[in-house]
């Protein structure tokens, strides 16, 4: 069987994490393999880069390196091994993060972004140019709306802590990828109640035959 390759995307607090897990379910129930993973992070180097990413002072071209240099060693020794088995691979973020915070947040030049997609994704990729998700699900939130529901779950890390303005800026940037590349994404409106945003994600899955 072939391997599927789907990430999740969104602001913080938007609500990704349960919808993931009750896909890797609805996936194991229907008979495929599945891997879960995440990023930064998912091999026991990326997590390394993980912990200090989202919690030492950095500047944003160090920070960039550091989730590119994660990503690497999260594609060659989960992600392709994964496809290549024909698992499901659900990965809580990819490289649309990248785009979103270091681009967006942060204001780091997009251009430079590209360049280290390319070498990182790059050589993994067939002849359509980059390894990228078959499907992206973006969890659309407003910034004000994610904010209150961190309030009241956990300590903010790094990114946690920014500013409405920055999430607005991260969530301005996944509209644009969005916009950019609109038959890899589904955006889900993640301000429902939980029920009726899985209700909306399973759809998404049951409309590509990938479940039923
Ligand atoms: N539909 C919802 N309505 C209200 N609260 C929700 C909803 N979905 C999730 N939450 C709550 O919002 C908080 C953030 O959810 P969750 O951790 O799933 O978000 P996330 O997108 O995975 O965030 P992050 O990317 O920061 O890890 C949690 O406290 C969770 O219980
Ligand atoms: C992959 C990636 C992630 N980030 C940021 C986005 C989040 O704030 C954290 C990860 O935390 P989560 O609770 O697991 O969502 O990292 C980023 O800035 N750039 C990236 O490429």
């Amino acid at each position: 069987m072939q391997g599927l390759f789907i990430s999740f995307e969104g602001i913080d607090g938007a609500g990704k994490s349960s919808h993931i897990e009750a896909l890797a379910q609805a996936f194991k129930a229907s008979g495929r393999n599945v891997t879960l993973s995440r990023e930064p992070g998912g091999t026991p180097l990326a997590e390394k880069i993980r912990a200090m990413v989202l919690n030492d002072n950095m500047d944003p071209l160090t920070e960039a390196l550091l989730m590119f240099a994660a990503r690497r060693d999260h594609v060659l020794t989960v992600i392709v091994p994964a496809l290549a088995r024909g698992d499901v691979l659900l990965c809580d973020r990819f490289t649309d993060s990248s785009f979103a915070y270091q681009g967006g947040g942060r204001g780091f030049d997009t251009a430079v972004l590209s360049t280290l997609e390319q070498w990182v994704q790059g050589e993994q990729s067939d002849s359509s140019g980059l390894l990228q998700p078959d499907l992206t699900v973006w969890f659309d939130l407003a910034p004000e709306q994610a904010a209150q529901r961190l309030l009241a779950s956990r300590t903010p890390d790094n990114f946690e802590s920014q500013s409405l303005e920055f999430f607005t800026r991260v969530a301005q940037a996944y509209e644009k990828r969005l916009i950019q590349d609109p038959q890899r994404f589904a955006r889900i409106n993640a301000d429902q109640v939980r029920e009726a945003v899985w209700t909306d994600v399973k759809a998404v899955f049951v409309a590509k035959r990938w479940l039923s």
